[in-house]
């Protein structure tokens, strides 16, 4: 069996699972702080007292206002309390989409609240407890995990990524359906109030880490993250769909093919691929984890636009990426424009050599 994640206090690796943990909850119209405040009022029926835990200052004091009160528990509270406990918790994995894609990444690890002074809802600190509250963030994960969009997507792991242009944090995230894994770089606070500026970039080993001068896509990458840390935040998803789809080797076959005279679409149709292959739908996923629903989108390509379009993503903005433009991807370029679509515009800088 898989090592069990242990969980207690909020500050702590996984302390989000604790209902102390500071995430608030909006049921009915009402906001309650944290799940602690809204399962403690959950236990009264009288207006003043669940008002007196609803303004607590801090779950802990909630926990307490509530004990002080516990000759007025109503009277049906424990045929009711573990629904209560649910209710509580569905909205918060649901109304904060980082927690919720975290929970689903902990995959098939038991999930225990280590608590030596309670073990109904705790492990009872040696095991012995019922471990309810750790039993019912497992059944929620298994609500989720099948479900939109974690189905389409799997939040990893995250970590820091210094850059030349400035500190990212680097999210990974891996698609079920065929293993491929992607990143989503994000630099400063994300204000997702706003729309947030950010790029969806497709693997071009050649561009991106091999300086080739034969497509714009290093260019681009670069003036992404550049763009990002001068605006003050942004991410820029990574999206491993090298070759447009057709895979690094198939993309050198295409090159060769080029070599000879066939323009980019020309090659990819040769080799008996569509002249893009590429997905997008898995972005609203890592998108969803972001909890990035409006966006000023980095890119000529007017596909990108229609896919985000397409899933839900409000493109409040384009904002051209015309980089890179030199006599070995003149031809290319062209191609992008005439046969792809690619918006390359004489004002945003570009004109055919
Ligand atoms: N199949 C193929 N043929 C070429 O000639 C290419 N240069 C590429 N490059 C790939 O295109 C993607 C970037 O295009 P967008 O600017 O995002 O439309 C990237 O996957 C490159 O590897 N592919
Ligand atoms: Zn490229």
């Amino acid at each position: 069996m898989a090592d069990a994640i242990q969980f207690y206090e909020p500050n702590e690796r996984y302390g989000f699972f604790s209902n102390f943990s500071l995430h608030s909850i909006v049921i009915d119209g009402t906001t309650w702080p944290t799940v602690e405040h809204y399962y403690q009022a959950s236990k009264f029926l009288a207006a003043d007292i669940i008002a007196r835990v609803h303004h607590a200052t801090t779950p802990e004091q909630a926990f307490k206002i509530s004990r002080e009160y516990s000759k007025q528990v109503r009277p049906d509270w424990n045929s009711i309390k573990e629904a209560v406990m649910m209710r509580g918790l569905r909205c918060k994995f649901h109304q904060h989409h980082p927690l919720a894609h975290w929970l689903v990444a902990t995959e098939t690890q038991p999930i225990v609240e280590h608590c030596y002074s309670d073990a109904y809802w705790g492990d009872g600190g040696d095991g012995s407890g019922q471990n309810r509250l750790g039993q019912l963030l497992m059944a929620l994960r298994d609500e989720l995990k099948n479900k939109h969009p974690y189905k389409m997507i799997r939040y990893v792991d995250a970590a820091q990524l210094p850059t030349q242009f400035g500190v990212f944090t680097m999210h990974g995230f891996v698609q079920p359906d065929n293993n491929t894994e992607h990143l989503a770089l994000t630099y400063g606070e994300l204000d997702v109030t706003k729309p947030v500026l950010i790029r969806l970039h497709s693997e071009c080993l050649t561009g991106d880490a091999l300086y080739s001068l034969r497509c714009d896509c290093g260019f681009q990458l670069q003036k992404a993250l550049e763009t990002i840390v001068s605006h003050g935040s942004g991410a820029l998803l990574y999206l491993r769909q090298e070759g447009r789809g057709i895979g690094l080797l198939n993309k050198i076959r295409a090159y060769h093919l080029q070599d000879k005279g066939a323009d980019t679409v020309e090659a990819n149709e040769r080799l008996g691929f569509a002249a893009d292959m590429r997905e997008y739908h898995f972005c609203e996923g890592m998108l969803h984890y972001l909890e990035i629903d409006q966006v000023k989108l980095m890119t000529n390509n007017p596909r990108k636009v229609q896919a985000l379009c397409i899933a839900g993503i409000n493109v409040v903005e384009r904002v051209p990426l015309q980089e890179g433009h030199n006599i070995y991807n003149d031809n290319y370029l062209a191609t992008k424009s005439s046969k792809l679509r690619h918006i390359l515009s004489k004002e945003d800088g570009f004109s055919l050599s």
